[in-house]
């Protein structure tokens, strides 16, 4: 199933900069080892935002769970999925 999730990243000021970095590291190779899986298909980052729009292909919605509430950085985003399926006028083969 596709999801489209959207992550809106709020960390936290006073968060010592070393943590910052730590968190950071791990969820950037998190997130590498699940889009070469092709598990996590796209991300985006919102111009202007520091937010994504992702697109993350999973079997269900405990699947899509347990990868987000496992993401380095679940503690500082405020996360929105939208499930998706393929549209009925679709062209590419590639999008369901
Ligand atoms: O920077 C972000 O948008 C947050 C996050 C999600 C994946 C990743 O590598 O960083």
């Amino acid at each position: 199933m596709l999801y489209h999730v959207f992550m809106d990243v709020k960390i936290p000021r006073d968060l010592p900069a070393e943590e910052r970095a730590d968190i950071l590291a791990r969820e950037k190779a998190y997130s590498q080892d699940l889009q070469r899986q092709g598990t996590w298909r796209h991300i985006w980052r919102v111009a202007g935002q520091y937010a994504n729009v992702s697109i993350l292909d999973v079997r269900d919605n405990a699947e899509l769970h347990q990868i987000l509430s496992a993401l380095p950085l679940f503690p500082f985003m405020q996360i929105t999925v939208t499930p998706l399926l393929r549209h009925p006028s679709a062209i590419r083969g590639d999008d369901s």
